[in-house]
């Protein structure tokens, strides 16, 4: 049975409302460069989902340390998992699919960590002498398919569905809440996956979100507007936005998304350094200084966005730091 229309409408909008700040959320931070930043080796084709094989308790412990930052949405470590990347690494298709399981696994298991925490330790909000329940939610990652060819090969739908449709049915079954496709480059993947989710019949909502060059242009150059249009009319995506894109486009780009939807907007910038393939390196953007964007939330709610994170070598400070900002300040869109 998929989703009906009238239960996705109202899916991100419902749970905006039970977050209890003023109609906002908090996702996660970087997750694959909080892992490096404790010490894991990601140079690797399967990226974050390295850990996935050689330390799930790591994964479960970098999920928990964005909780306890105050995040409702965490994203999975399966961002660059493919059947084909683990097969390579001698792991046999039953036990891939099993890996994708169980990074979804772990998201539920921090989860139920924090909230076990929680009642007993009290560590979240109390209301009316209750403990109250953070709503939290487990989006599975999809990395863009242009990042998986990262050899500079020619797409193709033959096994873009191949990666995409037989591999993403584990999530669904291992208890994902949603979907993120994450760091879209271009209008032609968010239309594979527009279609891959009517014609699947996938039974969970999706996020669509962007990496982008500028304020109005995706990285490959399709304006931001186009993409948000194609988001707007499949009816299983319950947000669009931008993650992994410097601080200083996001206001722009909140304005251009706006132009092609009005569903509920997300955006998680990195934290504006360039990541520079050849050294393995991040540098910082000369003459930038966008240290901490926290103190853009506010500008970007009144821009119309409504659920906030961060990207690459983001930390859960600046998870921390989002999420005083929007319980503290009851931002409003203008
Ligand atoms: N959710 C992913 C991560 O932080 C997004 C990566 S963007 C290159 O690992
Ligand atoms: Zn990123």
């Amino acid at each position: 049975m998929g989703l009906e229309g009238s239960d996705t409408w109202s899916f991100m909008r419902d749970f905006l409302d039970k977050c209890g700040s003023g109609g906002c959320a908090v996702v996660d931070g970087g997750f694959a460069t909080e892992l490096e930043r404790h010490g894991a080796d990601l140079n690797d084709p399967l990226w974050s989902a390295k850990c996935l094989i050689s330390s799930p308790h790591l994964v479960r412990r970098v999920h928990l340390d964005y909780l306890d930052a105050g995040a409702n949405i965490i994203i999975t470590a399966s961002y660059q998992a493919t059947l084909q990347g683990f097969e390579a690494k001698g792991v046999s298709r039953e036990e891939g699919e099993g890996l994708l399981r169980r990074s979804v696994e772990l998201a539920r298991e921090a989860r139920q960590v924090y909230y076990d925490r929680c009642t007993k330790d009290s560590c979240d909000f109390l209301s009316d002498d209750r403990y109250w329940k953070r709503p939290i939610l487990v989006a599975a990652s999809v990395g863009s398919y242009g990042a998986y060819l990262a050899d500079g090969s020619e797409y193709s739908f033959e096994f873009f569905y191949m990666l995409y449709v037989c591999d993403r049915g584990d999530y669904v079954d291992a208890g994902a809440d949603l979907i993120a496709f994450e760091t879209i480059p271009n209008k032609l993947e968010a239309q594979a996956y527009a279609q891959l989710l009517v014609e699947e019949d996938i039974r969970i909502p999706a996020w669509f979100s962007f990496s982008c060059k500028d304020e109005t242009h995706v990285v490959n150059g399709d304006p931001i507007q186009d993409c948000a249009s194609i988001a707007d009319s499949c009816s299983q995506v319950v947000a669009v936005g931008v993650n992994c894109t410097p601080p200083r486009f996001i206001h722009g780009l909140i304005s251009s998304i706006k132009k092609g939807t009005s569903k509920p907007i997300i955006v998680y910038p990195n934290s504006g350094e360039t990541y520079i393939a050849e050294t393995n390196q991040w540098e910082k953007s000369s003459g930038v200084v966008e240290d901490d964007f926290v103190s853009y939330v506010g500008k970007w709610r009144q821009a119309g966005a409504s659920i906030f994170g961060g990207c690459c070598r983001t930390t859960p400070n600046t998870i921390r730091g989002i999420s005083h900002a929007i319980r503290t300040k009851q931002l409003q869109p203008q």
